[in-house]
């Protein structure tokens, strides 16, 4: 079970997310999102923390040259396309990515998830109309596919009270959190995110346990 912590937007918030043991750290280059940063921002996050931590960058719908400028100035590991982008725009960039599907009532996941052969995993996250991301809700869990052979980060309206029943209910290779982890808009709370990342942990340790039981 892998913990990305998204919208980190300064250091200090990095370094709580680490330190609790966050595999990754999601970073948000969409403006209208309060959780959007620069790329100075970022690169200068990118700099303070540990080398061993993903560090994402998250786009939606942008424009390749944006796409391109940050990559140039930030050291991402893995991109995370949050919008309507296709299969070939996610290859244009030639790096890792992930691509977001959000969970519109009659979305096929398999189907959607079909054209992206090259994508490294799926974040898939709740639909609410005209909101890219970052909603706070939640989306049915038992909608997420079973040995599809692809990763899936859950994702949508998580936070360290629902982790757990939510990692029962889908078996998702990792788990994704923004808003239940946060203080205030953009601003995490560090006993959120350890509570989320120890929640989250204990929750898949009983999924093995039980396995190991049958
Ligand atoms: O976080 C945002 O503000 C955001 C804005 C636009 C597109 C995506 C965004 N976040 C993407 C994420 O990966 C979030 O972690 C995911 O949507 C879950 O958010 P939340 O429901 O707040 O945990």
């Amino acid at each position: 079970m892998r913990v990305k912590i998204c919208g980190i937007t300064c250091v200090e918030d990095a370094e709580v997310a680490v330190q609790a043991g966050a595999d990754a750290l999601g970073l948000v280059f969409y403006p209208p999102s309060p959780r959007n940063v620069s790329p100075e921002q970022a690169a200068e996050i990118a700099r303070a923390v540990s080398p061993f931590a993903v560090l994402t960058g998250l786009f939606v719908d942008a424009h390749p040259d944006q796409v391109e400028q940050v990559v140039q100035q930030v050291p991402l590991n893995l991109l995370q396309f949050h919008g309507a982008e296709t299969a070939l725009y996610c290859r244009q960039f030639r790096r890792p990515y992930i691509k977001a599907l959000r969970m519109k009532p009659d979305l096929d996941p398999l189907e959607a998830m079909a054209p992206y052969v090259d994508a490294r995993g799926f974040l898939l996250d709740a639909y609410r109309p005209g909101v890219p991301g970052g909603t706070g809700d939640t989306f049915d869990w038992q909608r997420v596919p079973r040995s599809s052979g692809r990763s899936i980060v859950l994702a949508g309206g998580l936070n360290p009270d629902n982790v757990a029943e939510a990692i029962r209910a889908a078996r998702p290779d990792a788990v994704d959190v923004s808003g239940g982890v946060e203080a205030s808009p953009g601003r995490k709370d560090p006993h959120k995110v350890r509570a989320f990342i120890h929640a989250a942990r204990s929750a898949c340790e009983q999924n093995l346990q039980k396995e190991f039981e049958q």
